[in-house]
């Protein structure tokens, strides 16, 4: 299907050789050296429908970038499928290239020694734009990223927000229908965050465009993404919106409510239990695994008690996904 990513089995394998320890170690290593397998992605299955925007979390080195490397077709797999708008990357690389944007927040696609206008002029030669279309869309961009007041600046002379700017620019000036970003906002300030995001979520919901994002800020997953992807040493150990990864993991949200009759009969209600009870002021908490969402909590105590005041704290989403790793990757 246009648009869509399927991803079947698909693993990875880096062989690297390494050197012994101590002088000796060095020699032998020299004449005999020892090979040993990473294996930076195993066997990982997952959906991202047209029009969605699918973040794939883990920590440093579980193979997020390694599968966005096979996906834009930098890297051919070790075993395993994949297909981008319908398009094997790895076998298809130029048909492949014509349909996906690709951002790399570590590094620019630009040329670095000319002036942006020019990379943009390059980009449309290369994916044949035609003239009206590019300028419609330079402008649109212009309007969304602020792009104009350092467009006739060279790429090395832009700061990392204006270059990442371009850079998403650049990505999408061919209008592909599916975008990676791999850490687009590493190191911006909280303005410019905003502005790539703001630009994200347009990209997504005006333009129809399916986004799979890495990130390790929380804040952006959970501006820009319904549902994760999550892996761990290479593994997928979760796959799920957020809604039912804070359902599952996220066990220390906290309801803490004043009643407005403190001789109120307090129960716990399905999912919920009472933490503590004192005179009108009672806190609720999660009740085993199926517990609710903290904001259906809020709800239920709310349609089954006058309350005066309440007030919750809800479990941070990094807390949630740190023990989603752990747990899930455990299980
Ligand atoms: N070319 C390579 N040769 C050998 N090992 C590699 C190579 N590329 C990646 N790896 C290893 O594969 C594993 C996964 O790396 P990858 O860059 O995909 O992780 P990541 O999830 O993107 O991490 P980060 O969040 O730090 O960017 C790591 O252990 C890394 O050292």
């Amino acid at each position: 299907m246009i648009g869509s990513i399927e991803v079947r089995d698909l693993s990875r394998t880096f062989h690297t050789t390494v050197r012994r320890p101590g002088l000796a170690g060095g020699l032998r290593s020299l004449v005999n050296p020892e090979r040993v397998a990473k294996h930076a992605v195993c066997d990982i299955t997952f959906d991202v429908a047209a029009g969605e925007l699918l973040a794939l979390l883990g920590p440093n080195g579980a193979g997020k970038s390694t599968t966005i490397k096979m996906l834009t077709g930098i890297l051919t797999p070790t075993s395993g499928e994949a297909r981008v708008a319908g398009v094997v990357p790895y076998r298809e690389r130029e048909r492949n290239a014509r349909n996906i944007g690709a951002v790399f927040g570590q590094r620019t696609q630009l040329w670095w020694d000319l002036p942006v206008r020019e990379s943009f002029a390059i980009l449309r030669d290369i994916y044949e734009v035609p003239k009206t279309e590019h300028t419609v869309r330079l402008r649109e961009f212009d309007n969304l990223l602020d792009l104009s007041s350092f467009w006739d600046t060279r790429v090395r002379h832009l700061s990392l927000g204006q270059r990442v700017r371009c850079d998403l620019a650049a990505a999408l000036l061919h209008d592909p229908p599916v975008v990676f970003l791999d850490e687009p906002t590493i190191g911006m300030d909280v303005v410019v965050k905003e502005q790539v995001r703001e630009f994200l979520r347009h990209q997504v919901e005006q333009r129809g465009r399916t986004v799979l994002l890495t990130t390790h800020d929380m804040t952006e997953v959970e501006r820009l993404a319904e549902r994760v992807v999550l892996i761990n040493h290479g593994r997928l150990v979760l796959d799920g919106t957020l809604d039912e990864i804070r359902r599952k993991f996220g066990s220390t949200w906290q309801v803490r409510a004043t009643l407005a009759d403190p001789h109120a009969e307090v129960v716990a209600l399905p999912g919920i239990a009472v933490l503590r009870h004192d005179g009108s002021r009672v806190v609720f908490g999660p009740d085993g695994p199926g517990a609710p969402t903290v904001h259906q909590a809020l709800k239920s105590v709310i349609e089954r008690y006058e309350v005066t005041d309440i007030a919750l704290d809800e479990a941070e989403l990094e807390d949630v996904m740190r023990a989603a790793y752990v747990q899930a990757g455990d299980a």
